[in-house]
């Protein structure tokens, strides 16, 4: 069968960092109710970097059922998880420490496994086939939602421009050892995992991404890591970015309505 062409990318541009985390908590909001009453639960990765204090507009709001969500990482730095440069981290004292989620919920690497990066990846490999192998049966996991936030070189996850991992097709979970970021090592979805899921969400804000996003949308072919995110036949992709982000930007914008 032939595949389908991928849905056109949905740009959403607000004129500050408050719209844009209100609409984005909306937009979540209304992504987790369609997926419990689907399925029961709600599957979804999130990034570091800038990314959890964009989500402090589901603190606080009663339409999420915590209990229901089970949270991967995208990708995450191999550093113990009270490491300053831990994703898992950044995420906690910026989300999950002010909302009633399980910690069961939250799926984080096995730091026993912190030296062994083969290892390391091979078992949150596993525990992404223990949440979605029956459940969701497909060659690949397909998350509800990935957020993921773009680097000022237009990686995004840890996936980095001109790196081997861009053209990994068979692994869920990769590894790598040489980040042009810091830390080094870090373990990262691959883009056939980003690629299968419902709805993958992009996250920028401030006139630092200016030229970055400019050339990812407006310059796909170029390949860039976050332009190289084509989620397959339903899959979406959207852009949830500010005004100054997206000031140089041709791409179509989207209306967004609360
Ligand atoms: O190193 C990383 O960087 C990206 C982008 O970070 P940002 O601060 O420019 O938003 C992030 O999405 C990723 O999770 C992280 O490990």
């Amino acid at each position: 069968m032939a595949h389908q062409a991928p849905n056109a990318t949905i740009l959403n541009s607000f004129p500050d960092t408050d719209a844009l985390v209100e609409s984005l908590a909306f937009f979540i909001a209304k992504a987790q109710k369609d997926s419990i009453d689907k399925k029961g639960r709600f599957t979804v990765a999130l990034s570091g970097g800038s990314l959890p204090k964009m989500l402090r507009g589901l603190i606080g709001n009663p339409s999420i059922k915590w209990d229901k969500w089970q949270v991967f990482y995208a990708d995450e730095r191999v550093v113990p998880l009270e490491d300053p440069d831990s994703n898992h981290l950044a995420c906690t004292n910026l989300l999950f420490s002010k909302v009633p989620i399980p910690k069961d919920n939250i799926h984080v690497l096995d730091t026993s496994l912190l030296d062994d990066l083969e290892e390391l990846s091979d078992a949150y490999e596993k525990e992404l086939i223990r949440e979605f192998a029956q459940k969701d049966a497909a060659r690949f996991p397909v998350f509800d939602l990935i957020l993921l936030g773009m680097g000022p070189d237009g990686h995004t996850a840890s996936l980095f421009p001109g790196h081997e991992l861009l053209a990994e097709e068979d692994r869920w979970i990769a590894y790598l050892e040489d980040s042009p970021k810091p830390p080094p090592k870090r373990i990262t979805f691959t883009y056939p995992v980003i690629n299968h899921a419902a709805r993958v969400v992009f996250v920028a804000a401030g006139k630092e991404k200016v030229e970055m996003l400019k050339q990812v949308l407006d310059n796909p072919e170029a390949g860039l890591p976050a332009s190289r995110v084509k989620p397959v036949h339903p899959g979406q992709l959207y852009w949830f970015v500010d005004d100054a982000a997206s000031a140089a930007v041709q791409y179509p914008r989207s209306p967004f309505k609360l």
